[in-house]
């Protein structure tokens, strides 16, 4: 699905490289994990992986073709769906209004269906009261599921989330994997975590750690 070659970061000069020449591969339908102490460039990571940023050296490609070459517009529009610690919903929207947006944004092949984003957030346990609220009025939990249930009903194969239960209790935390752990088996998505606790990235499929300027696996997909 996704792949780095020899791909290279840095801030100010080349020397103070935060990682280079690095080769991972992201495949359909697994969930992976990124850890790593703090500073280590996991979220630069994810940002070159999101599009929202370009590789300093080396190239990244979603089922092989360059993302260069794709444009990075396009494929954040069709081939990536980015979760946030801080959900990054309208907030004066509400949750189902959120979901029928990113679908008219993204072109997704259910843009308009009013039911089927409303079906899609009962699923992710949102009631019919609580859907039609302004986002900013829902709990912290909440939000990040409807954060969550914007991913799944937009079309994009890839989903890239950077500490995306770093604001949750235990029990959200739990929910929120299982729940990124069905986009992967179920939806057949290959799902990207950056996270800081070591539970999360044990339930993940695979997980990779940056250390030392590299990133190795410590855990490989079966
Ligand atoms: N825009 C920037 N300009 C210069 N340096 C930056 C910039 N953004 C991040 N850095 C530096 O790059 C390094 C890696 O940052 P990054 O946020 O990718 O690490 P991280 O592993 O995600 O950290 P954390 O776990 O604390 O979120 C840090 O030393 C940070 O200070």
């Amino acid at each position: 699905m996704l792949n780095t070659n020899k791909l290279g970061y840095w801030y100010t000069h080349e020397e103070d490289y935060l990682f280079k020449d690095v080769d991972l591969t992201f495949n359909a339908g697994h969930s992976y994990a990124i850890v790593g102490q703090s500073g280590s460039g996991k979220t630069t990571l994810v940002s070159l992986l999101a599009g929202l940023d370009k590789p300093k050296s080396g190239s990244i490609e979603l089922k092989g073709k360059d993302l260069n070459k794709i444009g990075l517009t396009t494929y954040r529009r069709h081939d990536v769906a980015i979760v946030f610690q801080a959900y990054n919903l309208f907030t004066y929207m509400s949750a189902t209004e959120n979901l029928m947006t990113a679908m008219a944004i993204t072109e997704s092949k259910h843009k308009g269906d009013k039911t089927y984003a409303q079906d899609m957030l009962r699923k992710l346990g949102l009631t019919d009261d609580q859907m039609k609220k302004n986002v900013q009025k829902l709990s912290g939990g909440q939000q990040q599921r409807v954060a969550i249930a914007r991913t799944m009903v937009c079309d994009a194969p890839l989903v890239v989330a950077d500490e995306p239960t770093g604001n949750l209790d235990e029990t959200n935390t739990n929910e929120v994997i299982a729940l990124f752990q069905k986009i992967a088996h179920e939806q057949g998505k290959c799902v990207i975590i950056v996270t800081h606790e070591p539970d999360v990235a044990k339930q993940c499929d695979g997980v990779i750690r940056l250390a030392k300027r590299e990133f190795t696996w410590e855990k490989q997909p079966a």
